[in-house]
C-alpha cells in the first residue's frame, strides 16, 4: 500500500472531470485523494453524488456541491477505489463497507474509473477477502447459506465483520460478511450465486463496470483499459 501512489492516481483521475459534470464520488483512502484533487480544480457547475457518509462529509468540508441519486439519477462519471483489480478490470470492492452505495452509483454512471496503487492489480481475484453485505435480520441463517455457496466454489467460510464496538454496520444499517481469501475461479457465477441468497443485499464483485483503471506509480500514473 503506497500513499503516494494513491495520491497520484486520485490527482490523475480528477483530470477526467469536466465543468458541468455529474460525478460519483467513491469511498476509501484513494477516493479521498480524488475528492481533494477535484475540489482543488474548482470546476463550475459540478454536482457530486457521494457513495458514503464519510465521503459526503469530506466533500462538503472541501466545498463540493452534493446531490443524491434521487435528484440526479444519471451521472457522467464515477471515480472510486478498489481492493483488487483483476483481468478485464473485474474488481473486489467493499473493504470500507461502502459497496452497496458504491455499486448503485457506479451502475448509474455513463463511465467509471477505478483508481488504486499498483499493489491492487492482481492476476486472479481472491487474495482480498470478498465482502458481502447482508441484512441483519436472520443473518446467521443467511451466513450459513452464503457459506454453502462459497464451499461450492471451493472457497473458505465467510465471517461477520467486527469492529471495536461489535459488528460493523454499513451506512444502510446492514452487516458485512467477509469471505476467507482464496482463488475466485469463476467470478461471474459466484456473483450470481451470492445474489440468489435471500438476505444478501450486495457483494463486492464489480464485474463489467470499470471502463478505465488509473494506477498510481511513485512518480505518476499508468492506465489500463477494460
Ligand atoms: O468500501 C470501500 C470501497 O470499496 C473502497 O473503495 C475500497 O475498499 C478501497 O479502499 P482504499 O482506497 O482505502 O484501499
Amino acid at each position: 500500500m503506497s500513499d503516494i501512489q494513491k495520491k497520484n492516481a486520485g490527482y490523475a483521475a480528477a483530470q477526467y472531470v469536466e465543468a458541468g459534470m455529474k460525478v460519483g464520488l467513491g469511498t476509501g483512502s484513494t477516493a479521498a485523494w480524488f475528492v481533494k484533487a477535484l475540489a482543488e480544480r474548482n470546476l463550475p457547475d459540478l454536482k457530486c453524488v457521494p457513495t458514503s457518509e464519510r465521503t459526503a462529509d469530506l466533500a462538503r468540508e472541501l466545498g463540493l456541491t452534493l446531490t443524491t441519486l434521487e435528484d440526479t439519477p444519471r451521472l457522467d462519471l464515477t471515480v472510486d477505489g478498489a481492493d483488487e483489480i483483476g483481468p478485464d478490470l473485474a474488481l473486489i470492492k467493499g473493504g470500507g463497507a461502502a459497496l452497496l452505495r458504491e455499486k448503485l452509483v457506479w451502475e448509474a454512471s455513463d463511465r467509471c474509473i477505478v483508481i488504486a496503487d499498483a499493489a491492487k492489480v492482481v492476476k486472479q481475484l481472491g487474495q482480498f477477502p470478498l465482502p458481502i453485505e447482508v441484512v441483519a435480520f436472520g443473518h446467521k441463517t443467511s451466513g450459513a447459506r452464503i457459506n454453502a455457496v462459497l464451499a461450492a466454489h471451493g472457497m473458505g467460510e465467510a465471517t461477520v465483520r467486527q469492529a471495536d464496538r461489535g459488528m460493523v454496520r454499513t451506512d444502510g444499517g446492514n452487516l458485512i460478511y467477509d469471505a476467507d481469501k482464496g482463488v475466485i475461479a469463476d467470478p461471474v457465477k459466484l456473483a450470481a450465486d451470492l445474489k440468489a441468497v435471500t438476505g444478501v443485499v450486495e457483494h463486492g464483485l464489480f464485474l463489467g463496470l470499470a471502463d478505465l483503471a488509473v494506477i498510481g506509480t511513485d512518480d505518476g500514473h499508468e492506465t489500463l483499459k477494460a
